[in-house]
């Protein structure tokens, strides 16, 4: 399990034309028990790989759906610690990658290259950490690096072209392209300016471009992956795995791909 795992699934599915999907789930919504069982359905389903987020007490890029997942989650004691063991007891059964979205400060309590360290030994493959600004990346950056794990980054619409075409030129793993302004959500429509900004960060980017941000129908995955490698589904998904809603789950990810 490594950065170099993670492309290259992404590159075999997109070399067997299918748009990437991947879907992202709160560890600990439902317990920590169930969290096998619900990355195994998501792969089933056809996810390119899952994005896992670790529950934080102040999640600020967090919208309220993924704000009441994580309250939930952090209400059934789940930790940093118990995601990182929870995954490594079944790493050997799992072949989708599982990509960690972590806020910085549950790293720097739990230790930087600890945590690098440890999540090579459960078999994350990428991390995606909002709060960590381009600038101060080299913090976490060289222990990700030296256990070969991919830091993928998230592209603003709100930032110059310059430090896009910069951003995209450095990026492992896949580009998250944040394709709203403001947080996360279920949102109806998408600017037209989107269009252009994805092109833009494929044009750059070595990795595959996946947007993200307020997607929750198969029109728009369909939408925004005409113009991108695919789409990342966070709230929606979150909301159909609480209400128990799975066939709604198999129809949105197997009509986006
Ligand atoms: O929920 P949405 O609008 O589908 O967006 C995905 C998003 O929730 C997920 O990728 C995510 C959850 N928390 C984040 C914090 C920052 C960036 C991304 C995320």
């Amino acid at each position: 399990m490594s950065k170099e795992k993670l492309e290259m699934r992404l590159r075999e599915k997109s070399a067997a034309n299918e748009k990437l999907f991947i879907p992202y789930i709160m560890a600990g919504d439902g317990g920590l028990d169930i969290l096998e069982e619900r990355i195994n359905f998501l792969e089933e389903c056809g996810a390119s790989a899952i994005e896992l987020g670790i529950p934080f007490s102040d999640p600020v890029a967090d919208g309220p759906t993924i704000q009441e997942a994580g309250l939930r989650a952090l209400g059934s004691g789940t930790t940093l610690t118990a995601v990182l063991n929870t995954l490594q007891d079944f790493r050997e059964k799992r072949s989708v990658p599982i990509i960690l979205m972590t806020y910085l400060n549950p790293i720097f309590v739990y230790g930087i290259e600890k945590f690098a360290i440890d999540c090579k030994k459960s078999g994350v493959d990428g991390v995606i950490i909002p709060d960590l600004p381009l600038e101060e990346e080299n913090i976490v950056v060289d222990f990700l690096k030296e256990n070969a794990i991919a830091f993928i980054r998230l592209a603003a619409m709100t930032s110059p072209k310059s430090r896009l075409i910069e951003l995209a030129a450095k990026s492992e793993g896949f580009l998250y392209a944040v394709s709203v302004t403001g947080t996360t959500g279920v949102r109806a429509v998408h600017d037209k300016e989107v269009k252009a900004y994805l092109e833009m960060l494929r044009d750059n980017s070595p990795v595959p471009v996946l947007a993200g941000f307020g997607v929750s129908t198969i029109e728009q995955a369909q939408e925004l992956g005409s113009h991108s490698d695919g789409v990342i589904v966070g709230s929606k998904i979150v909301d159909l795995l609480h209400n128990g809603d799975l066939a709604q789950i198999r129809a949105l990810i197997q009509g986006s791909i």
